[in-house]
């Protein structure tokens, strides 16, 4: 059975294990039914009150033992703060847990145990427990089995899926084809202009989060194999030569799921994340059916004939060697003939790739439209290093443009798509902490979530300014201590984004393109703005958290007009529904 590796013992010591115990107590007492009937009930809470005091002795005696301290305990108004976990269930939607983790915060510090139900979780957004733990301790802080067994159908083997040694062997195997080298800008901007000139400019609302999730699926599927999902009759596909004849033989199941890649690759990811928020017990939710199935055969067969493609193009791309046409999976077929690593590999970078991105570009209009004036900053100097239609989008264009890498810089320190990361101690651990004194005991074989979010929004790290998006703050030359470690948008240390100057490429190029887009639209006195009348029901941001006052720790101090999520990563709740328009009222 799935999973029963972790299930199996699991089951054993909460279902099992507390009646066995209680059944050896009750030998000793009256063998009478109510007895035996309350004492089976009871056995559970019991075992798990004497086992969770238990914990907290062995773990309080092996910190003092150690000079260090325990990690502050939330401590709920229930037993086995049964209430915070009923806070969390009740609260359902992500961006209720964020507010939840704010509120313990405040109460409990920049890192804390919320011991629900007796196990230890750690949560922390003190910038040295999360260099402590990505960098200083990297080794003993692992992602961890549990989470390659809910993982494994999905990411199989790949990076996003291993630690120790088989992660190292990822990473030098996919490292060479990340360099800068192979991003190139003008790789991207030809699926860009289709994608801006695609967009209604009649003042017809649409949703630009949605269309921009298609084109980062869109670019990072060019960059990795040179396939073009929008157009089945690009040259790519024509280019007998070079290997790439696939036109001939496509066949409908390819083109469905081509049609389908996107929305398996979410289902995958749901499914992954519900196993993970289920915790040990997941197989029990799936006993009647897996629900990966659908949506793997989906992402395999568009992956299958790919690949099969490359390998036959092996030879000829080493001997023409035009680095302009080899795209990703050329370099794994040329390291490897393993074809289900290959696919591993694209999947995992599919799944780095397509979401991260698409969070990226979403927030970068979102601000747009939030501060005029701050974009017509980044209009301006777009426009005078890059404003002429004519000019290419390159490298050395993309270098000028301080401002607008400062730009990106802001929204990522405000919007990181990867809002909270997890990691898993394999040893106990003593974290630092920025309150100065003793350092924390952690406890091995615990969890910890890294709040990189809340990190980047504390005034403690970021100054009383830090709900002000202003991107000047990067503009210093030479990062401060602040900017360094206290922004891990791309994670930190040596697991950090592989994808960074491919993500970075990507938005600047966006952002000149999309510039270019708004100054033609100026000219016929368009502009582009929120669609708040046509925001689907029941997604409109409430208006209380608009205002300082009335916000609690949400929506940047009461600074967002719209309701930010984290769904599978950072999003806009209901969408990011703006149009191009000059009739102000309707907007409003
Ligand atoms: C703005 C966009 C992006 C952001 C904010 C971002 C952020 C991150 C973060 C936080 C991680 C660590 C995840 C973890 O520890 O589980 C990560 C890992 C990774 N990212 Fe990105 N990413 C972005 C775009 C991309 C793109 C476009 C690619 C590929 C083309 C990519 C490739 C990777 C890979 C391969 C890893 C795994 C690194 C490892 O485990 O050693 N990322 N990224």
């Amino acid at each position: 059975m799935k999973g029963s590796k972790f299930l199996l013992p699991a089951l054993f010591k909460t279902l099992i294990l507390p009646p066995s115990l209680f059944t050896l107590l009750l030998l000793l007492l009256p063998p009478s039914t109510p007895w035996k009937i309350i004492g089976y009930i009871l056995s559970f809470p019991i075992v798990y009150i004497v086992r969770s005091n238990l914990s907290v002795y062995l773990s309080t005696r092996r910190a003092k033992a150690l000079g260090a301290r325990d990690i502050p305990r939330v401590k709920g108004r229930w037993p086995l703060n049964l209430d915070i976990l009923v806070d969390w269930a009740k609260s359902g939607s992500e961006e209720e847990v964020g507010r939840m983790m704010v509120l313990l915060k405040r109460r409990w510090g920049g890192s804390y145990n919320t011991r629900v139900l007796g196990e230890d979780q750690i949560i922390s957004s003190d910038p040295l427990v999360l260099k402590h733990v990505l960098l200083d301790d990297f080794d003993n802080f692992v992602k961890g089995e549990k989470f390659k067994d809910r993982a494994v159908d999905f990411l199989g083997d790949g990076i996003f899926n291993s630690d120790g040694e088989r992660w190292k062997f990822h990473r030098s195997l996919m490292r060479p084809f990340f360099h800068p080298i192979h991003i190139s800008p003008q790789l991207f901007a030809p699926s860009i202009q289709r994608f801006l000139s695609s967009l209604p400019t009649e003042g017809e609302a649409f949703d630009i989060q949605k269309d921009l999730g298609q084109l980062a699926l869109e670019m990072a599927i060019l960059w990795m194999t040179g396939e073009h999902l929008s157009d089945s009759t690009s040259s790519d596909h024509t280019r007998g030569e070079t290997g790439y004849t696939f036109k001939d033989d496509v066949s409908i199941e390819w083109e469905e799921a081509k049609r389908h890649l996107g929305d398996a690759m979410t289902t995958a990811q749901r499914v992954v994340g519900k196993r993970v928020k289920i915790g040990t017990v997941w197989p029990l939710f799936e006993l009647t059916h897996d629900p990966l199935i659908e949506p793997m055969k989906t992402i395999r067969t568009f992956f299958k004939p790919i690949i099969e493609r490359a390998f036959k193009r092996k030879g000829l791309t080493r001997e023409t060697d035009e680095r302009e046409e080899i795209h990703f999976i050329d370099r794994l077929v040329d390291a490897t003939d393993d074809r289900k690593l290959i696919e591993d590999q694209l999947i995992n970078t599919l799944l780095a790739s397509r979401d991260t991105l698409a969070s990226c570009l979403t927030f970068c209009v979102y601000v747009l439209c939030l501060h005029p004036e701050v974009g017509s900053k980044l209009r301006e100097e777009i426009r005078s290093v890059a404003g002429d239609e004519n000019r290419e989008v390159t490298k050395d264009v993309i270098r000028e443009l301080r401002y607008c890498r400062a730009y990106i810089n802001e929204v990522l320190r405000l919007y990181p798509p990867v809002p909270l990361n997890i990691r898993r101690t394999v040893r106990p651990s003593l974290l630092p902490t920025s309150q100065g004194g003793p350092p924390m005991y952690m406890p091995g074989n615990t969890s910890i979530i890294l709040a990189f979010i809340l990190m980047q929004r504390d005034p403690a790290v970021w100054g009383e300014d830090v709900d002000e998006f202003n991107p000047e703050r990067w503009m210093n030359d030479g990062l401060g201590k602040r900017e360094r470690e206290g922004y891990m948008s791309w994670n930190y240390g040596p697991r950090m984004c592989m994808g960074q100057p491919f993500a970075l490429t990507v938005t600047h190029t966006f952002l000149i393109l999309l510039s270019r887009h708004l100054d033609k639209l100026q000219s016929e006195h368009k502009d582009m703005r929120f669609a708040f009348d046509v925001q689907p029901q029941g997604t409109a941001i409430p208006s209380a958290w608009t205002t300082k006052e009335g916000c609690d720790g949400r929506a940047r101090g009461g600074k967002d007009r719209m309701w930010v999520v984290a769904d599978v990563v950072l999003a806009i709740k209901g969408g990011l529904w703006v149009r191009f328009d000059h009739d102000h009222e309707r907007t409003k």
